[in-house]
């Protein structure tokens, strides 16, 4: 007898830019139900019933709900911390320390209410620290609260790489190490395509220009419009 398994549930506080784009993709790729939060009413609802809507499309049967009431988040496996400020042009990752401070904290304690067993992912910067108040906050082992920008780093990197040797992203594995802002190291003799190591392939002021633009990644990303 095939036995049934249910889907993972997923919630996201913050249904902006990151939030909505993570809730879209999770339903998408079927990870799990997700549930988005946030505080202006009618966002989250409304973006959530659009994704749904796109479910006959895309072919998945993932359930998207929005709400502003954190009980609508209740026992979720994973909850995704996105909510927050996000940088504005000239501002670093650590002027957002205060006024995220602030909303992480909050929303954590809600989280932690509704879904005591769930592993934390925080996104909200200044990333490293906000993690770190999380995990305070949440009084959770601290398996079961991560960071999440190392994959995004290392993802920037390995783009700017195949934009240089004109190669599939698929080719290349890289390393980026480090905290998500200034201090964040690119790995290159780590970074590979096929195996072969960058240094062997690209001229070492190419490779420093492209480390830069890793680091610099965020901003560079977040033009005024
Ligand atoms: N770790 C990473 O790799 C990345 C982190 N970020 C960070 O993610 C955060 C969000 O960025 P965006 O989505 O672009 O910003 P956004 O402004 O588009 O979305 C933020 C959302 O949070 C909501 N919000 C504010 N206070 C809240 C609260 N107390 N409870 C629930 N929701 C609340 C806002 O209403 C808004 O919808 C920023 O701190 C940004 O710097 C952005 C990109 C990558
Ligand atoms: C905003 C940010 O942290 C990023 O895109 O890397």
């Amino acid at each position: 007898m095939e036995e049934e398994v249910a889907r993972k549930k997923i919630s996201v506080i913050g249904a902006g830019n990151v939030g909505a784009t993570a809730a879209f993709l999770i339903a998408q790729k079927q990870l799990g139900d997700v549930v988005m939060i946030d505080i202006v009413d009618g966002v989250p609802q409304g973006k959530a019933l659009d994704m749904a809507q796109m479910g006959p499309i895309e072919l998945f049967d993932a359930a998207v709900d929005g709400d502003l009431d954190y009980t609508a988040t209740a026992g979720s496996d994973l909850v995704i911390i996105t909510s927050g400020s996000p940088r504005k042009p000239g501002m670093t990752r650590e002027d957002l320390l205060q006024i995220n401070a602030n909303i992480v904290g909050s929303v954590t304690e809600n989280v932690v209410k509704n879904s005591p067993d769930c592993i934390l992912m925080m996104l909200t910067n200044p990333l490293d620290i906000m993690t770190y108040h999380a995990w305070k906050v949440s009084g959770f082992p601290s398996h079961r609260v991560v960071g999440q920008a190392g994959v995004l780093d290392s993802a920037r990197f390995r783009y700017f790489i195949s934009l240089e040797l004109g190669v599939s992203v698929e080719d290349i594995q890289a390393l980026v190490l480090g905290g998500h802002g200034d201090t964040m190291v690119p790995l290159p003799r780590y970074t590979t395509v096929n195996g072969i190591p960058i240094p062997q392939l690209i001229p070492e002021d190419r490779i420093e220009a492209m480390a830069q633009r890793t680091r610099d990644g965020g901003a560079e990303n977040r033009q005024p419009p």
